[in-house]
């Protein structure tokens, strides 16, 4: 039987954070070790140990931790991860430029991945656009991102990264956002010339889609050098 990775959910409680235990609990290739959340509550699957956010010192030993919280919630877990020498994925947005340096500097010391969605088809999205903006210079880019209610980032790190993306190949994109029930996450980029228009649109149904890709790169993460990988490194 092959050894799966220990792995510390973080922000157990929040939706990425059950989907991610269900998953977990449904036979994934993990072994959930610990599970934090703000308040040890309800919501979180029978027999995992829960930890509060300000217990952390008290979480056992993990191979990795795999964060979906809020950018208030990340840097006592990235300081954990240092201090334990575990890897770190996380999907959390919103992160400052200041904990976006502080992820390059734990980087010397433990391997990180954070990225703004853990999609399969977001990931082809992205090199779409890069080539569509490269292919149409002068062409508006314009990205229209959707998501429930509940969400507090705007944009979204997706739609930021989708940004990134176009200006890769030249295009300045300009970002429109909704917060309407439980959209699960929608990003629309449409690049507009005179007389014609080109869009390009993911709309995620699931949360099980970032989920799986979450577990799959904090499987292939536990154990390696330190350093800052992509979801491409580890696909
Ligand atoms: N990269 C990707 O593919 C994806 C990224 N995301 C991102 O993941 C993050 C979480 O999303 P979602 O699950 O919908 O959010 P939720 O609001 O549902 O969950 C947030 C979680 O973080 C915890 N939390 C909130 N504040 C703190 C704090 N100050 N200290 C410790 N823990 C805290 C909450 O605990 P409590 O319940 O006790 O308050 C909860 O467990 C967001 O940043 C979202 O944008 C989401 C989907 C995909
Ligand atoms: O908060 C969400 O729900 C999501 N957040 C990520 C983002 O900000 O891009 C990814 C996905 O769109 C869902």
């Amino acid at each position: 039987m092959t050894e799966t990775a220990k792995l510390l959910i973080h922000g157990a409680s929040g939706r990425m954070g059950q989907a991610l235990l269900r998953l977990c609990a449904e036979g994934g290739n993990c072994t959930v070790v610990g599970a934090v959340s703000r308040k040890v509550g309800q919501r979180v699957i029978d027999g995992v140990p829960q930890f509060a956010s300000n217990e952390l010192a008290g979480v056992p030993a993990f191979d990795a931790a795999v964060d979906f919280s809020l950018a208030e919630a990340f840097d006592p877990i990235l300081a954990l991860c240092a201090e334990r020498g575990a890897a770190l994925v996380s999907g959390t947005t919103g992160l400052s430029e200041a904990q976006r340096a502080a992820i390059a500097e734990a980087s010397a010391r433990i391997p990180v991945l954070w990225a703004a969605n853990f999609s399969l088809g977001v990931a082809v999205l992205s090199e779409l656009v890069e080539r569509a903006a490269a292919a149409l210079p002068g062409w508006d880019c314009d990205i229209v991102e959707a998501h429930h209610a509940g969400k507090k980032d705007a944009p979204s790190g997706t739609a930021l990264a989708l940004g990134e993306a176009a200006g890769q190949g030249g295009a300045l994109a300009r970002y429109a956002s909704l917060r309407a029930g439980d959209i699960v996450g929608e990003h629309l980029i449409q690049f507009a010339g005179i007389g014609e228009r080109i869009e390009l649109v993911h709309r995620a149904t699931n949360r099980d889609i970032f989920a799986r890709g979450a577990l799959h790169a904090a499987g292939r993460l536990s154990g390696r050098a330190p350093g800052v990988y992509r979801l491409r490194d580890l696909l």
